[in-house]
């Protein structure tokens, strides 16, 4: 396991907002936090990353493993082109580091765009560059919180295809927070359902699905409703290994 969450809780305060979450991440697995605003998902997100180290329980990351993180919101450097924004950060030979951020950018369809400023770019744009600059660091574990929440629908659709691209050719470990059902199923190999007052984990859902996936397939939609179903509070005691098995053939 390249990540293990055990009895994972964080307060705020008075507020104990998750608690006793316990989920492990395989090395190459695209896991999703998936639930409704306020749950915990960017917590724990954070916890992983190591930005916050105030919560209880234990976070095991295999040793060695570099993490990248992704935000909503692009975070690029204004005064700085998107090639300076994508080797921003980076040590070493200067030239050497271009190239490969020169690589990064081919892979995330920015080549062409690598001397316009940020405020040259579409919002589809400046994400393509904000995932440019996480993957020329090279990280085992990429973390994107809600990366693509602010884009419109077809932009989005565009971005998760990226996304799915990037993961064939490298194979990183992926972790993605959002509130989106369908983009937690389309992507995933797992979806974590976090709910509750605090939030524990409701579904840790497996999404036997190859891919490319039909974002239309029946099993995805079987899957949508239990997840709703138990976000509406009635937990259905869904047959998995039916859908499994629909899923294999959709
Ligand atoms: N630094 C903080 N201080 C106080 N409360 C916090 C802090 N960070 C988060 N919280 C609270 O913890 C809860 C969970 O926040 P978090 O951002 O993890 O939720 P989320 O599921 O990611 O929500 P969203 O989908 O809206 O981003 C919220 O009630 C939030 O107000």
């Amino acid at each position: 396991m390249t990540v293990r969450v055990q009895s994972f809780g964080r307060r705020f305060g008075e507020k104990q907002v998750l608690q006793g979450v316990d989920f492990s991440v395989g090395q190459g697995e695209i896991v999703s936090l998936l639930g409704t605003s306020g749950c915990g998902k960017s917590t724990v997100l954070r916890a992983l990353a190591g930005l916050d180290k105030d919560y209880e329980g234990s976070i095991t990351i295999e040793p060695g493993q570099r993490i990248g993180f992704i935000f909503q919101e692009p975070r690029l450097l204004p005064w700085k082109t998107v090639l300076a924004n994508t080797t921003f950060g980076l040590k070493g030979d200067k030239q050497a580091n271009e190239e490969k951020a020169r690589r990064y950018l081919e892979l995330v369809g920015l080549r062409e765009a690598e001397k316009l400023y940020p405020r040259e770019l579409s919002g589809g744009m400046a994400q393509r560059a904000a995932i440019a600059r996480a993957l020329v660091t090279e990280p085992d574990i990429l973390l994107l919180d809600e990366p693509f929440s602010a884009l419109d629908a077809f932009t989005k659709m565009q971005l998760q295809e990226l996304l799915l691209k990037i993961w064939e050719e490298i194979r990183t470990t992926i972790v993605l927070v959002t509130h989106d059902i369908d983009e937690a199923l389309y992507l995933s190999d797992r979806v974590l359902l976090l709910q509750g007052r605090p939030s524990t984990l409701a579904r840790d859902l497996k999404i036997a699905l190859s891919r490319p996936r039909s974002r239309g397939s029946a099993s995805l939609g079987k899957w949508k409703q239990d997840l709703l179903d138990l976000l509406e509070g009635k937990d259905t005691a869904y047959d998995y290994s039916l859908v499994a098995e629909v899923g294999q053939k959709a």
